[in-house]
């Protein structure tokens, strides 16, 4: 267990004015003005949040410092008083930026994914995207994940802590940016950085994909841990707005099986004690396939009291990791949250309709209940008219002319004979199962005698990589599979494909169609999770209908949806039907922007103590655009 440092008390809030602080500066300052003040030793319990503590040695309850602003409302409160001084002056500064003091929620979100600086796939999107669109809300963010690589801009913040994981006392360390207005929290142990050493990719979860590190469980307590002292312990002075530590008034949004514990901790750490007393929990599902299944014995690794043994109580007719009773991180997480969502609503109602598409969990969903919000998409990284990806930049009046010159470049940078007049369908994703890679490739001689190009990329299971590596020995003029995690190329296929194919067997909600719609690239979908809600037949892309979820092997079924959907497309292609489609997808508005606003109203009803709504429009998200992340 670890014990939290006292007090610390910064000299004046002169030193950190002003936005992009560092904590990592901060601290190096604070350390030469008070060096004993940081040294975070072991053995105990958590302690209640110092009342005295930190930046102006005011009072902190929650927010640290909640916003600060207009002009003509003055709060009664001493602490706000003061700070309002110092913004009014900023106000001028700054105008049409307004603000108010009573807004917004103290926010973190955990995850074991946080893109840009490490991902697989689509969970890295969400940590990356959402919570830049909360904070653009006026809202205080940070997210916590772990520090698999040297970040070149994450600084050591020089605060430690000691978590007990397993049987062991383990130091971690905190490293902190600050970026788009999120403070981005990195939590440094040897069991992430040593093994993984890398921005994205494969080596989060395990050496190889399919094969899991056999110590994730203690990895992923110790995530859970940390992330529940960084609020409490990290004196953030990232911003104007917002400074000192974010206080016990927070939401934690934890995601996926790897943050389950959270809420457990909560409990018995803290919430036994007096502590966090109103904060909650939300649990996001954003992939059931993966629940974190453990022996049953593992219990006893996780540190926590026999009265959560049920909440993990797990009975499967699999071997895997071990036959019979196990445990289940996911089922925990869900029952001990305080919401349980997803990411969009058709995948929800997939979830509770029955076993196999609750994978198992169904029973227990139906219990807590469940919420769906589709998820956005972040249009910055994603814009055609920006992108640095793609050579040619071009929105929804340009795009007839762009894209056939895209389309060159990318058959040019396959190697595929470079024909603008070809229609092209790519497809991108984790070679898993659930995308449905093998469902194309068994679906390809029933649609390759027509004029068209495929392009397929992605990493994931070998017998998948190798089977798309096949394609170009099998339609050397025709296709192409790129067994690579391939951002730039990612980026050149959305742009430079007139089609996207994704022949999932389920998607909670998949991002690839979106990010495809918006460079007017027409989606081509099997009809499940976020597909259903997020492309509309014939108005935004192609539905395929439904796919057996079994994953051991091809349906024939789902073999001739593809085939005939895809020759469906085709006809269209050149068409003036096909051009409304295109225009149709490009100006929707794809943006976090109205899934925050829904994700706020859900975290809002929680009643965590000094919550209140964002700030709605505009007004502070060019200050969240700033900083754009680039680790
Ligand atoms: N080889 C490669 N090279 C470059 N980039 C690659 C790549 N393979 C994948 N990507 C990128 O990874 C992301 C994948 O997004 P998905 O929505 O398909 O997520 P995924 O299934 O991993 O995540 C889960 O979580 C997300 C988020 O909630 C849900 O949308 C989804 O349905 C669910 O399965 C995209 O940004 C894509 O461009
Ligand atoms: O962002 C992409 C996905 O990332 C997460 O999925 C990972 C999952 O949580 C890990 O446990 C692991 O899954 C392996 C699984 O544990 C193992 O038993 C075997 O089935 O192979 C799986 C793949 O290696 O890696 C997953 C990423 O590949 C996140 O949970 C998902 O929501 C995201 O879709």
């Amino acid at each position: 267990m670890h014990r939290l440092f006292e007090s610390i008390t910064f000299p004046s809030d002169s030193w950190f004015s002003g936005s992009d602080f560092c904590i990592g500066q901060i601290i190096k300052m604070a350390t030469m003005a008070a060096a004993s003040s940081f040294a975070v030793a072991s053995g105990s319990e958590p302690k209640a949040t110092p009342k005295k503590i930190g930046f102006l040695n005011r009072t902190v309850t929650h927010a640290g410092l909640r916003c600060l602003n207009i002009v003509d409302k003055l709060q009664s409160r001493t602490t706000t008083q003061q700070l309002r001084k110092k913004h009014v002056k900023k106000q001028k500064a700054m105008p049409g930026v307004v603000m108010d003091c009573r807004s917004g929620m103290n926010m973190v979100f955990v995850g074991a994914e946080v893109g840009p600086w490490s991902k697989t796939g689509g969970l890295g999107d969400v940590l990356g995207g959402l919570p830049p669109a909360m904070a653009a809300n006026g809202h205080r963010v940070m997210t916590v994940a772990p520090r698999y690589d040297q970040y070149k801009d994450a600084w050591d913040t020089g605060v430690a802590i000691e978590v007990k994981v397993g049987y062991i006392t383990e130091k971690v360390r905190f490293f902190h940016c600050y970026k788009r207005g999120v403070d981005r929290v990195f939590i440094d142990h040897p069991m992430f950085l040593e093994k993984v050493w890398g921005k994205t990719g494969s080596k989060i979860y395990g050496p190889t994909t399919g094969t899991d590190y056999e110590d994730n469980q203690l990895r992923f307590s110790m995530l859970c841990q940390a992330a529940l002292e960084a609020p409490r312990i990290l004196n953030l002075n990232s911003c104007e707005y917002f400074s000192g530590p974010y206080g016990e008034d927070v939401v934690f949004i934890a995601n996926d099986w790897h943050t389950a514990l959270l809420p457990c901790y909560l409990k018995s750490m803290y919430k036994s004690k007096g502590m966090y007393e109103t904060a909650k929990v939300a649990y996001c599902i954003h992939n059931i396939a993966y629940q974190g299944r453990f022996s049953f014995g593992d219990f006893s690794l996780l540190n926590l009291p026999d009265a959560f043994r049920s909440s993990f109580d797990f009975i499967d007719g699999y071997e895997k990791p071990v036959k019979g009773r196990k445990i289940n991180w996911m089922k925990a997480g869900i029952l001990e949250s305080d919401k349980v969502l997803t990411v969009s609503p058709y995948y929800a109602e997939e979830l509770v309709s029955g076993v196999e598409k609750g994978v198992e969990l169904d029973n227990i969903i139906r219990k807590t209940g469940i919420t769906g919000i589709v998820n956005g998409m972040d249009v910055q990284e994603w814009n055609p008219s920006t992108d640095k990806y793609i050579s040619i930049k071009y929105n929804a009046s340009t795009v007839m002319i762009a894209k056939p010159l895209l389309k060159e470049a990318l058959q040019a940078e396959v190697g595929l004979p470079v024909d603008r007049d070809i229609p092209i369908i790519g497809f991108i994703g984790r070679l898993e199962e659930q995308k449905g890679s093998d469902i194309l490739v068994e679906a390809i001689p029933q649609f390759i005698r027509e004029k068209v190009q495929i392009i397929v990329l992605g990493t994931g299971k070998k017998p998948m990589e190798e089977q798309i590596q096949q394609l170009e020995i099998l339609y050397p003029d025709k296709a192409r599979g790129v067994a690579k995690f391939n951002v730039p190329l990612a980026h050149m296929i959305i742009a430079g494909a007139d089609f996207i194919l994704l022949p999932s067997r389920f998607e909670p909600c998949g991002l690839i169609q979106l990010h495809a719609m918006r460079y007017g690239t027409v989606p081509i979908v099997a009809s499940t999770g976020g597909l259903v809600d997020t492309v509309r037949e014939g108005f935004t892309g192609f539905q395929m209908g439904a796919f057996n979820v079994e994953c051991d092997a091809v349906d024939l079924a789902d073999v001739t949806a593809v085939a005939s959907t895809i020759r469906r497309a085709l006809k269209s292609y050149g068409t003036p039907a096909l051009a409304e489609i295109i225009e149709n997808c490009m100006t929707q508005d794809l943006s976090w922007k109205g899934p925050a606003k829904k994700w706020e109203e859900m975290l809002l009803s929680l009643g965590v103590a000094e919550s209140n709504p964002g700030i709605d429009g505009e007004e502070i998200a060019p200050l969240a655009k700033e900083n754009v992340a680039n680790p």
